[in-house]
């Protein structure tokens, strides 16, 4: 009888962020699912797409690490605006903060938002990254709830009344951005069947 062996990385996955606060819902959404250690680094960031930024960052960390890592880039896209500030949010959020994102919707009516994120996953510096988007809509609301975790206090997801600062961590990650990307990378991850050499 055949045993499926997948293809052989040579060393664990390494989940590449600067962020300490994706790296603890990393690590809480995909239990043991998918073996993986971390590594602090801020990568630079090209402009563009979401997929093309993603990747990209994989292509980088993969070349650091020298080996298979995980990186993921996270959007706050405001449908009056288009999809902006998209993968812009970090340095809007940095200079205006919650309250100037709410004011950059002040013109319009329609308060709707979507947050994405974009796990990009590769082999090694030599491979094509590939990509996993998951998707969670919501609406741009005043800040509410904690102020731990970026824009969470003005994030509002649809069907719910509590902005994602005000869910618990188990509830935000039960239908976060995040999860769904990640319940995407799991699949893979046990479809791919990869294996590790273990190096000493
Ligand atoms: O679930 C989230 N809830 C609220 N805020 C969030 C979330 N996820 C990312 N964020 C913030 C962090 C950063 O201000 C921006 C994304 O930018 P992004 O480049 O992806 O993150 P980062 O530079 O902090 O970490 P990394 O080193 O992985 O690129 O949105
Ligand atoms: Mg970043």
């Amino acid at each position: 009888m055949a045993t499926r062996i997948g293809l052989v990385l040579p060393q664990p996955v390494t989940f590449v962020t600067g962020n300490a606060k994706k790296l603890e819902e990393v690590r809480a959404i995909l239990g043991n699912s998918v073996p993986f250690r971390s590594l602090k680094l801020d990568l630079p960031e090209l402009q563009g797409e979401p997929e093309d930024i993603s990747k990209e960052k994989a292509r980088l960390a993969a070349t650091q690490v020298n080996g298979p890592v995980l990186v993921e880039d996270t959007c706050l896209c405001f449908n009056a605006l288009k999809g902006l500030p998209g993968p812009y949010i970090k340095w809007f959020l940095e200079k205006i903060g919650h309250e100037g994102l709410n004011n950059l919707l002040m013109a319009y009516e329609d308060k709707s938002a979507y947050a994405s994120c974009i796990f990009s996953f590769s082999p090694g510096p030599a491979s094509e990254p590939i990509t996993f988007v998951g998707k969670t809509p919501g609406k741009i609301v005043l800040p509410r709830g904690p102020n731990d975790f970026g824009w969470d206090p003005i994030f509002q997801p649809d069907g719910y009344d509590q902005t994602y600062a005000e869910m618990s961590k188990e509830e935000k990650n039960k239908i976060s951005h995040r999860y769904r990307a990640l319940a995407l990378v799991k699949f893979h991850f046990s479809e791919a069947n990869y294996t590790y050499q273990i190096q000493e």
